[in-house]
């Protein structure tokens, strides 16, 4: 970013020290020409921008199934008003991001290099649609997640259809998210997945993670992944969470 604010600002200084500028421009006119190119400089788009990106969001790739139900959902996140005061929410969307190690603190030592290169495994294909599109939810009572997951052409496994690992890592995502509502710092510890019915490539279904129970350290999750109006029951799985002593739980 440094390198390209100095390529633009050398285009500035070049175009207000030009002979022409200098000699038929009246230095108020000047000092404009200035005003309106660092203005300029400062709106443009750049690569790098410093506000990390949420992809939770809707984009270009969702199809009508998915932002159908992301509108249900997060009309479901506006406060509610009772006489004067604020209600609590019914549902929360959660953003996400592909840097989570950059906020990360503690546990585990990686070098700077290592750091700055690691993205979040679900959010790190650039083509918006191509692999993971999803977006959750977590309902006010903290006791449920629901996902709305796109499955994009690269996550193939049997031809047409998602790859199991993909499945798995989505399920793994929504429970550890759902858990980590619950309790902070924790590590999935064992997960046990029934695929029953292939996925669609490129079709929209419904993840939904309930608690079963909580126990010491432990917190037990069973999740489904459904088609979107529940009519089709692709996978079931359960998940157990520890919280982690390594994390320092
Ligand atoms: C918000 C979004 C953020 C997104 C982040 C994405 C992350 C996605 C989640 C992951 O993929 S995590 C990565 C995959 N998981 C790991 O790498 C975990 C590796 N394993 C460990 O680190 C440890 O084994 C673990 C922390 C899970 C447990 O080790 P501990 O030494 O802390 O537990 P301990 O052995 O004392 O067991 C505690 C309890 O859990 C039980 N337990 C532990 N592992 C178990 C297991 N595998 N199956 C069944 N029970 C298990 C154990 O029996 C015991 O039960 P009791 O208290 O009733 O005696």
């Amino acid at each position: 970013m440094a390198r390209t604010l100095c390529r633009i600002f050398k285009g500035c200084q070049s175009i207000c020290s030009l002979p022409l500028m200098k000699t038929r421009l009246h230095p108020s006119a000047s000092v404009l020409l200035r005003t309106v190119c660092v203005r300029r400089m400062l709106t443009l788009p750049f690569r790098f921008s410093p506000k990390a990106q949420d992809f939770s969001l809707p984009n270009s790739s969702w199809g009508a199934e998915m932002r159908q139900l992301y509108e249900h959902y997060n009309s479901q996140c506006e406060e509610e008003m009772k006489g004067e005061e604020k209600q609590d929410w019914a549902w929360k969307r959660v953003p996400s991001y592909n840097r989570t190690l950059k906020h990360a603190t503690g546990g585990v030592y990686l070098s700077k290099i290592y750091q700055s290169k690691a993205r979040f495994f679900t959010r790190n294909i650039k083509e918006p649609g191509a692999a993971f599109e999803y977006v959750l939810f977590v309902s006010k009572d903290e006791q449920k997640c629901v996902c709305i997951f796109q499955a994009g052409h690269l996550l193939e496994g049997p031809q047409g259809y998602v790859h199991g690992g993909a499945i798995a890592t989505m399920i793994d995502t929504v429970t550890v998210t759902h858990a980590s509502v619950l309790t902070l710092l924790i590590m999935t510890a064992n997960l046990n997945i029934n695929y029953r019915r292939p996925i669609p490539l490129g079709s929209t279904v419904l993840i939904d993670s309930s608690l079963n129970k909580t126990e010491g350290r432990k917190v037990l999750i069973s999740c489904k992944v459904t088609s979107t109006d529940g009519s089709k029951l692709h996978t079931e799985a359960t998940a157990l969470f520890v919280v982690s002593r390594l994390l320092g739980g």
